[in-house]
């Protein structure tokens, strides 16, 4: 465990064009705590394996704790649908019971990471988020679903199972405003930068990279998008499996707003709780203000 603090809440927010959220001025630091969790095929071990790992991440002082893209549910087609869950049904839903539960009793916010959503008659790879209250707070359906066919290397086709989400989702939590994207989502410039037009000081992407994509890609993505929108990105991966027929790149990692690495983890099961600290940001946009530098004039024509 790598162990190295402070919160208003709002309802879940689809922000208007027009519109950019405040983010309360009480926050300045905290400390993130990144579940990587291992995943079984046994639903109530992920169930247990999550809960603890978020009390440890607690134990550490985290009071925002993210969990990876499918943590409930080994990422191959034999189990989505088996293990989707509708979560218009809360009392039928134990996945979101028990975020709801540690999230109420702990007095944090938690990004739970993906599991398989069943809504009428689709599949969705979901995201729920929860208030201190135990309140969901937001529900972020994945956009970019990942389609991949490099003859040799990868073959997946993720819209074979899953119907995409249509909206982006910025969330007010007691730890500021949080743009939430599901791994695939993170190649897409475009939906980190709306977010950070909208107030974000933090993207979260719980993700499953593979060993593929992984190691040349997932920590240049997470810099790209703290770079590019001069914020902090968080991931949350699943630990590999190396028995499992999707080999999962791990790495859990925390980059702040000059694209540096401030903690992260190899591919094993672990907890990374790291600080943040939001004025980070403001002395990197004041020394490089590209807000200000950006020629959208030209760009947009
Ligand atoms: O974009 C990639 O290379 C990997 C994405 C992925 O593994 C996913 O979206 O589940």
């Amino acid at each position: 465990m790598m162990a190295s603090s402070t919160p208003s809440s709002i309802e879940h927010t689809m922000l208007a064009a027009s519109e950019q959220l405040q983010v309360p001025s009480n926050i300045t630091k905290f400390k993130i705590g990144l579940c990587q969790l291992s995943v079984t095929s046994e639903k109530n071990q992920n169930l247990a394996c999550a809960r603890n790992s978020i009390k440890a991440a607690v134990e550490c002082g985290a009071r925002l704790v993210v969990l990876p893209e499918m943590w409930n549910c080994p990422y191959s087609n034999d189990y989505f649908a088996k293990f989707a869950e509708d979560f218009e049904n809360e009392d039928a839903s134990p996945t979101f019971s028990m975020l709801s539960e540690a999230a109420c009793s702990h007095g944090i916010t938690i990004v739970g990471g993906s599991v398989p959503e069943s809504s009428d008659g689709q599949l969705y790879n979901t995201s729920c988020v929860f208030g201190p209250d135990g309140k969901l707070k937001a529900k972020h359906r994945k956009i970019h679903l990942f389609d991949i066919e490099i003859p040799g290397d990868i073959t997946f086709k993720e819209s074979d199972f899953f119907a995409a989400g249509d909206n982006p989702t910025i969330v007010d939590t007691d730890v500021g405003l949080i743009g939430i994207g599901i791994c695939h989502d993170i190649r897409f410039p475009e939906l980190a930068a709306l977010y950070r037009e909208k107030g974000a000081r933090i993207i979260c992407y719980p993700g499953a990279f593979n060993i593929s994509t992984g190691e040349l890609l997932w920590e240049v993505m997470q810099r790209a998008r703290a770079a590019d929108n001069q914020l902090f990105v968080a991931t949350c991966s699943p630990s590999r499996d190396s028995s499992g027929s999707y080999a999962i790149w791990g790495h859990s990692t925390l980059v702040g707003p000059s694209s540096e690495i401030i903690a992260t983890s190899g591919h094993e099961e672990t907890v990374v709780v790291a600080e943040i600290d939001y004025s980070k940001i403001e002395l990197q946009r004041k020394g490089l203000p590209l807000d200000k530098q950006k020629r959208a004039d030209i760009y947009l024509s």
